[in-house]
């Protein structure tokens, strides 16, 4: 694993965008990208850059089941909202949470990965240490899943919502299995309610208690943490 250490997300941001950048010239041409707030400014930075994404794959971590694209709330609308609105893509895959058949659609979206592997996969982290939706206790071999949320991520991610009644109970999720297959892994994290999470990640054992440790095993992991989120780590 690779820690680097910035100053604030700012700063943090634009090394993930310089990663990506040196990706795509390397010819990277598949990327796995994440929703949450930690990516945000990473996403700005590469609406305002002129890299041309016309000929790249990307494919979502994640999304609600029962919200759909046009949900304010839904993962897919907040890619559209913070990048896909601005940069045009070849292919862009968000799993769909209003599938008739939520099976079919995971089996489908194994398929996706399949068809395309991943050359950099963005993550960010939650509080308990998932990754994408993988909650704590979510085996490592799992590939695209139904995923029962916690209670402390439904609280979470209550923020963006009007009601916290109102956050969805279930979500599919990429899986660990699948994220690991990722040639390069890029994971951000910013803030102090980010630092305990990151010190099971980096210092912690690798134990399906915090998902995000098994990125101790990967040959290129990269994790970006701003200081508050690195102060743990000293
Ligand atoms: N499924 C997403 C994760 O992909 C994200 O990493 C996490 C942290 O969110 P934030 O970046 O807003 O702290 O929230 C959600 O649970």
């Amino acid at each position: 694993m690779e820690i680097i250490k910035v100053k604030d997300q700012q700063s943090g941001s634009q090394k993930a965008f310089e990663l990506i950048a040196q990706g795509l010239q390397n010819n990277a041409h598949v990327l796995g990208l994440a929703t949450g707030s930690t990516p945000i400014k990473l996403y700005q930075e590469m609406v305002k850059s002129n890299l041309d994404f016309s000929q790249i794959t990307s494919i979502n971590l994640d999304e609600y089941i029962g919200l759909d694209a046009d949900n304010p709330q839904s993962y897919h609308y907040f890619m559209n909202q913070n990048l896909f609105q601005f940069k045009k893509f070849k292919n862009s895959y968000v799993p769909n949470g209003v599938a008739s058949d939520i099976d079919a659609e995971i089996k489908n979206y194994d398929q996706i990965i399949a068809d395309n592997p991943i050359d950099i996969q963005i993550l960010g982290i939650g509080q308990n240490g998932h990754i994408g939706f993988n909650e704590p206790k979510t085996p490592f071999d799992c590939t695209t899943h139904r995923v029962q949320l916690t209670q402390s991520t439904i609280e979470a991610n209550a923020r963006f919502f009007a009601d916290k009644n109102d956050v969805p109970k279930e979500a599919i999720s990429m899986g660990i299995a699948s994220i690991m297959k990722s040639k390069h892994i890029i994971l951000m994290a910013w803030g102090a309610n980010k630092a305990e999470a990151i010190y099971q990640t980096v210092k912690g054992p690798i134990s399906e208690d915090c998902p995000a440790s098994i990125l101790q095993n990967h040959p290129h992991a990269t994790i970006i943490v701003d200081e508050a989120a690195a102060s743990k780590l000293d």
